[in-house]
């Protein structure tokens, strides 16, 4: 079993992303972001602090899985690597690195990933279908290929959760709100079981409900809003968390309460210029404000029940008619 400390360490830095992979575009200010930048701050940062955030009006929590419950995110990468750099190198592309991952595959659905790092090498094979050998040299010949290495190391390594996201999600659990997964993989359901965290969720919205039901994947926000409708709850009184590109674009991109950042190595400057309104390196961070918003709402239910359990208000006194 591989800890999350020993998989944390092989997370990437926001140093080691390039300037060229982290160029992309804020779908709220349609500005050029380049997140070369992280490190420094920018002037109108509007991002709050985990502390200041206000979580009162948040009923229902739409998680991503892969790197932000579970660090599957690196088995991810290294199933991508293991796909992508031979494959490159006989087609005399330029080389697969790291940074790719981030800015051409994190969080999307299998196959759009392929598409997309194809296309950032400007090669073009057949589509073929999923029912395709993992030999085969289609689009969904290499994402099949890839599943078998990822499922490879999935059974040898197995997966433990973030044990700083399980304790936020316990304690958004024990709030009374509501939770649910989304996320563009086919294995999420795998992926919880083998964390023992699968039977916390009431919803899952993965890359197999979006396929059946032909809903749009990352960086659409269609995922989130299919979950927050399968909770009973508006978007608005939804929270986004998120650590992939694409993703935080989809929380941005759709009518959410709040878009959570998680930091795993797309820098903090890239995902607050994404639209992440709230960014922490690991959930925990946002405890206190959890708290703060749940003895906020058992202070409005005590003091309805003072209301409806003090004595009646007295009958007015009847009105003296002076006509
Ligand atoms: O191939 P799967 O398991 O369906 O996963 C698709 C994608 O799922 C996302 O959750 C991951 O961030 C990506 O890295 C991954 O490629």
């Amino acid at each position: 079993m591989t800890s999350p400390e020993n998989q944390d360490a092989m997370l990437p830095t926001p140093e080691d992303r390039t300037p060229e992979n982290a160029q992309t575009e804020n779908p709220k200010t349609s500005a050029a972001v380049d997140a070369s930048t992280a490190g420094s701050t920018p002037a109108d940062a509007r991002s709050l602090s985990p502390d200041d955030a206000d979580l009162s009006g948040i009923r229902g929590w739409l998680f991503d899985l892969d790197g932000v419950l579970t660090p599957t995110a690196m088995v991810h990468m290294h199933a991508w690597s293991r796909l992508f750099t031979p494959y490159l190198e006989q087609h005399g592309a330029e080389p697969y690195t790291e940074s790719d991952y981030f800015a051409y595959i994190d969080g999307k659905p299998r196959y759009d990933g392929v598409r997309s790092l194809l296309e950032s090498r400007g090669i073009s094979i057949p589509e073929g279908d999923v029912t395709d050998a993992p030999d085969d040299d289609t689009v969904h010949g290499l994402g099949n290929r890839k599943n078998e290495a990822f499922n490879q190391t999935l059974a040898e390594e197995g997966v433990e959760a973030y044990p700083a996201s399980v304790a936020f999600l316990d304690a958004v659990i024990a709030s009374g709100c509501r939770v649910a997964v989304v996320s563009s993989s086919k294995n999420a359901e795998p992926v919880l079981a083998a964390a023992g965290i699968d039977d916390r969720f009431e919803v899952i919205v993965d890359g197999l409900v979006a396929a059946r039901d032909g809903i749009r994947g990352k960086p659409a926000p269609d995922t989130f809003e299919h979950a927050a409708e399968l909770l009973g709850l508006p978007t608005t009184a939804c929270a986004v968390v998120e650590d992939a590109e694409s993703g935080v674009r989809a929380g941005a991109e759709g009518d959410f309460g709040l878009v959570v950042g998680v930091d795993r190595g797309v820098g903090r400057d890239a995902l607050r210029e994404l639209g992440a309104d709230v960014i922490v390196d690991e959930l925990d961070e946002l405890l206190p404000a959890v708290h703060r918003a749940a003895a906020a709402t058992d202070g409005d239910a005590s003091a309805a029940n003072d209301r409806t359990t003090a004595s009646p208000t007295p009958e007015p006194e009847p009105r003296e008619d002076h006509a």
